[in-house]
C-alpha cells in the first residue's frame, strides 16, 4: 500500500471527508455487458472458450482471417439473438467447468502417467540446445504459439499435427478419460496445446520467425529443457498430493458455467509479503474464488527467499528501460492456489523495506513485475498445466500494478495475442497514483500514443504522469473495496486527484467490501493465542476466554493487569490517512480517563516519536509499539476492549473487521468501508456494532469515546450484545467472492 516515496502522490489535501447518506444505485450486471462484435464472432469466442479452456492460438487464426466479421456491431441484432448466443456460451463453459473440477484429477494422473508414456514421450522432447534455437526468434512467446501473420484457417476442433502424441489416453473425439481412480476428467482436446505439452514433457510446436512488437526482450529463453520442468512439476504434484482444488472435488463449483482462470497481481501477498491490507486481500481473496470453483493464481515479487518454494525452472527476460532484466519464476501450491513468485535481484535487494528506493527504482520494479507477470499464464506450468490465456482474468491492484491492464492492451490485444484475456483493477487507496514528472513514460515502454492514458492534471501537480489513471482507463472492470469508498472517489475530496475519471469510467466501478481470512483471523484457532498466558475463545467462552487474553496483553506489555479498565487499541500504518493525530489530540482527554492505551505501528518518523513519546509521558497508562508485528496485531486484537479507527478516509478497513470477530468493540470515524461495516449502536432498539461519528476531529472523537466507555462500565448487557453481534456476522470473503465473480464474468464477456 505504501508509496510513501513516490512523490508528487495525492497528499497534501488530506481533508475531512463530510459524507451524506447517499449512495449512488448500483450498476445493473447487464449494462456492463456491453458486446460489440459480431454474433458470428461471439460463437467462435465461445467455441474456443469450451474446446480450449486455457487459450492457445486457434482463436486469432480465426480472427486474423476476418472470419469473425470483425466490424460488425451487434447492436442491432436484437436481445434475443444475443441472449441466444449468451445461452449457448454458458452451455459450452458448463463443458469447461468439467475441467476445472478435475484439475485435482489432473495432478493424480500426471503423477501417475506410466514410463511407457514418458519414455514414448522422449523422443518429442526438443534437446535445451535445439529449444533455444527454436525459441530464440520467438522471445518470450508461449510455446504453443504460431505466426500471427499467417492466414491459415484451422477449423476449430481440427487435429493439428503438433497437438498429436502417441499417449494411449489421447482422444480423438471428445469423450473423457477415466483416471485409476475411476473419475472422469475432460478429453485433451479441452486442453490448450501448451497444456499438452507440459503434461507430456514435449515441447511440441516449431518456433516460426515473425517480426513481434518491440515489448519483450531480444534475448533468447534461458529456462531448463522441457523435460526438466516436467520433472519438477512431477516433484510438485507428488509434495501437494494431500491439497485439493476446493473443499470437495466431487461437488460441482459454486461458480458453474462461469468457472474460469484467474490471476491476481500483487506487489504484496501475505504471508509472504506485507505492510498492510493489500497483502491480507492478495492471501485471501484467490483461496474464495478457488473455492468457488475457480483455477486461481496468485503472482507476487518474491523479496526473499520463502521456504516450501519450488524452483519452477522457468527464467524469461524482460526490457526496463531499456535493460534486458531476468524474471525468475517460483511456484507453491496452497488451499487450491498457486501462487507464483517473480524473483530478479531488484526484488531481492529490498528486505522488508518493500516499497523502498527512489520513484524510478519503484517505477522499474513495478514496469518489471507487470511484465513478467502477465506472461505467467504461457510460461509457468502450475500443477503441470499451464493456465494459458483463453479463459482469463487478471486482478491487478493497486497502482504498481495498473501498468497490467495497460500492457495486456498495448503489447498483446493490439497484436492479436491473448485475444480472449481480460483484465479488472481493484482500487484498495487512491492516495498513491504512481504520479511523477510526464518524463517518466519513457520508463513504461509504450508506443507515443498511449502517452495520453497518462497524462493527468490537477491544481496541485499541475500536469503530471499517472499510472493509476492510466490502468483505470484501460482495465475492463474497476473494483474497489466497499460500496462508501466507490462514491467517495468520485468526490474531488476522496478521488484525490482521479474523481474526473473514476466518473468517467464509473460505468464499470463497482464496490465490494473485502472478506476476512477466517483462517488466520478467528478467536477460535488463532495461533497466536495459543502461548504467554492468551487463550483461544469462541462466542461461548466469551466472558472467559477474552479477559484472559486482556489480562495477557496487559502482563505481556508491562501495563497493570486490571480486568474493569477499559483497554483501548490502534493497529495500522503510521499514516495520516490512519488519524493518528486525531489520537494523539485526544489523550489528554484520554488520560484523565481511568483507561489503558495500547498503540501498534510503523511508518512516517515523526508519528512513530509521537507514539515513543506517549509511552514515555503516560507510562502507566499507554504503550505505543513501534514496528511491525503481525503477532502482537493479533493479540492486542483479542485482549482489547476496544478499537480505534479514526482514519481520515478508509477504503474498506479490515482492522475493524477482525475486531468485531474478536468481540472487540470499534469506534471508527464513518467513511468509505468503516460506514459500510459499522453500524452505530443504538441503545434503544439494542442494535448496532460500535460507536461512529462523522467529522475527522478529536472532539468527535472523544465524543465518539466517551459514549463507548459509559456502555462498557455502565450497561454491561449492552456492551455484551454489542461483542456478541459483532462476533456473529459471517465477514468472511464467501460473499465478497461471489460479487468478484460477477464482475470477472463481466470483464469476460466485454469487448
Ligand atoms: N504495525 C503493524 N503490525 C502488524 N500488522 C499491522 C501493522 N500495521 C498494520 N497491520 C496490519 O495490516 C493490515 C492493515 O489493513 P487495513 O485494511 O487496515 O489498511 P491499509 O491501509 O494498509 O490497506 C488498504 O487496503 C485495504 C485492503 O483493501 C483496505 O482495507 C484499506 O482500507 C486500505 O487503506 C491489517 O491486517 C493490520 O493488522
Amino acid at each position: 500500500m505504501l508509496s510513501s516515496t513516490f512523490v508528487n502522490d495525492y497528499t497534501a489535501t488530506e481533508s475531512i471527508l463530510l459524507l451524506n447518506n447517499h449512495l449512488p444505485p448500483k450498476i445493473p450486471l447487464s449494462a456492463n455487458f456491453r458486446p460489440r462484435k459480431s454474433l458470428l464472432h461471439m460463437t467462435f469466442v465461445c467455441s474456443h472458450h469450451h474446446s480450449n479452456v486455457t487459450g492457445g492460438g486457434r482463436v486469432w487464426r480465426v480472427k486474423a482471417t476476418g472470419e469473425s466479421g470483425s466490424g460488425g456491431d451487434a447492436g442491432g441484432d436484437g436481445d434475443e439473438a444475443l441472449q441466444a448466443v449468451i445461452e449457448k456460451s454458458k452451455m459450452l463453459l458448463a463443458k469447461q467447468k468439467a475441467l476445472l473440477q478435475q484439475i485435482a484429477e489432473r495432478r493424480e494422473m500426471i503423477t501417475s502417467i506410466n514410463s511407457t508414456t514418458i519414455s514414448s514421450e522422449k523422443e518429442g522432447i526438443v534437446s535445451e540446445e535445439e529449444e533455444r534455437f527454436f525459441l530464440e526468434p520467438e522471445y518470450n512467446l508461449p510455446d504453443d504459439m504460431d505466426d500471427p501473420s499467417s492466414s491459415i484457417v484451422e477449423p476449430i476442433g481440427s487435429t493439428n499435427e503438433y497437438y498429436d502424441d502417441d499417449n494411449d489416453n489421447d482422444d480423438d473425439n471428445d469423450d473423457y478419460v477415466l483416471s485409476k481412480s475411476g473419475i472422469k476428467f475432460p478429453p485433451e482436446s479441452y486442453l490448450d496445446s501448451d497444456s499438452k505439452n507440459k503434461v507430456h514433457g514435449t515441447t511440441s510446436e516449431k518456433a516460426t520467425t515473425y517480426e513481434l512488437p518491440p515489448f519483450v526482450s531480444d534475448i533468447s529463453t534461458t529456462y531448463t529443457s522441457s523435460k526438466d520442468a516436467y520433472e519438477s512439476t512431477l516433484h510438485h504434484v507428488t509434495d501437494d498430493e494431500d491439497v485439493k482444488v476446493g473443499d470437495d472435488v466431487n461437488s460441482p463449483p459454486l461458480a458453474g458455467p462461469n468457472a474460469m482462470n484467474v490471476i491476481l497481481v500483487a506487489a504484496e501477498c501475505a504471508p509472504w509479503s506485507k505492510t498492510g491490507g493489500l497483502g491480507d486481500v492478495a492471501g485471501a481473496l484467490p483461496k474464495a474464488l478457488a473455492k468457488r470453483g475457480h483455477r486461481v493464481m496468485v503472482v507476487a515479487p518474491c523479496y526473499r527467499s520463502y521456504a516450501g518454494l519450488k524452483d519452477t525452472g522457468v527464467r524469461k527476460w524482460y526490457k526496463v528501460n531499456g535493460q534486458d532484466m531476468e524474471a525468475h519464476y517460483f511456484q507453491a501450491y496452497i488451499d487450491g492456489v498457486d501462487f507464483v513468485f517473480i524473483e530478479n535481484h531488484m526484488f531481492r535487494n529490498l528486505g522488508s523495506n518493500i516499497y523502498g528506493g527512489n520513484r524510478t527504482d519503484i517505477l522499474r520494479r513495478m514496469v518489471l513485475f507487470c511484465k513478467a507477470a502477465i506472461e505467467v499464464p504461457w510460461h509457468v506450468p502450475c500443477g503441470g498445466l499451464c493456465y494459458g490465456d483463453g479463459n482469463l482474468v487478471f486482478i491487478a491492484n493497486d497502482w504498481h500494478t495498473a501498468l497490467l491492464p495497460v500492457y495486456l492492451k498495448a503489447y498483446y490485444h493490439e497484436h492479436g495475442l491473448m485475444q480472449y484475456a481480460r483484465s479488472v483493477l481493484v482500487i484498495h487507496n487512491a492516495a498513491h497514483q504512481g504520479r511523477g514528472p510526464m518524463d517518466d513514460y519513457s520508463y513504461v515502454d509504450l508506443p507515443p500514443h498511449y502517452l495520453d492514458l497518462f497524462r493527468m492534471y490537477d491544481p496541485l501537480g499541475g500536469e503530471h504522469f499517472n499510472i493509476f489513471a492510466a490502468g483505470i482507463k484501460t482495465a475492463y472492470q474497476i473494483v474497489t473495496v466497499s460500496h462508501g469508498y466507490a462514491w467517495e472517489l468520485k468526490t474531488t475530496e476522496g478521488g484525490r486527484g482521479l474523481h474526473g475519471v473514476i466518473q468517467e469510467n464509473d460505468w464499470k466501478l463497482k464496490g465490494i467490501v473485502n472478506g476476512i481470512d477466517k483462517k488466520e483471523w478467528n478467536p477460535k484457532s488463532d495461533i497466536h493465542l495459543t502461548s504467554d498466558g492468551y487463550t483461544n475463545y469462541s462466542l461461548e467462552t466469551l466472558n472467559t476466554g477474552k479477559p484472559q487474553c486482556k489480562a495477557a496483553l496487559q502482563r505481556e506489555l508491562g501495563l497493570p493487569v486490571r480486568a474493569e479498565v477499559p483497554l483501548i487499541g490502534f493497529i495500522g500504518r503510521l499514516d495520516n490517512q490512519k488519524g493518528v493525530d486525531l489520537i494523539c489530540e485526544a489523550v489528554p482527554w484520554m488520560m484523565g480517563q481511568d483507561v489503558q492505551l495500547v498503540m501498534l505501528g510503523t511508518g512516517q518518523p515523526e508519528l512513530e516519536r509521537m507514539l515513543r513519546e506517549l509511552e514515555n509521558q503516560h507510562r502507566e497508562k499507554v504503550r505505543g509499539w513501534v514496528g511491525f508485528s503481525v503477532k502482537m496485531a493479533h493479540r492486542i486484537t483479542a485482549g482489547a476492549d476496544v478499537l480505534l479507527m479514526p482514519s481520515k478516509f478508509e477504503p474498506c478497513g479490515l482492522n475493524q473487521l477482525y475486531a468485531m470477530c474478536y468481540g472487540t468493540v470499534p469506534v471508527v470515524h464513518a467513511v468509505g468501508g468503516l460506514k459500510d461495516t459499522v453500524q452505530p449502536f443504538d441503545p434503544y432498539n439494542e442494535s448496532g456494532l460500535g460507536w461512529t461519528f462523522h467529522r475527522a476531529d478529536s472532539g468527535q472523537l472523544v465524543h465518539a469515546l466517551g459514549n463507548c466507555l459509559l456502555t462498557y462500565r455502565e450497561y454491561k448487557s449492552s456492551w455484551e450484545g454489542i461483542q456478541r453481534r459483532g462476533m456473529m456476522q459471517d465477514l468472511s470473503w464467501d460473499n465478497a467472492a461471489h460479487q468478484y465473480e460477477e464482475v470477472l464474468v463481466a470483464a469476460k464477456y466485454q469487448w
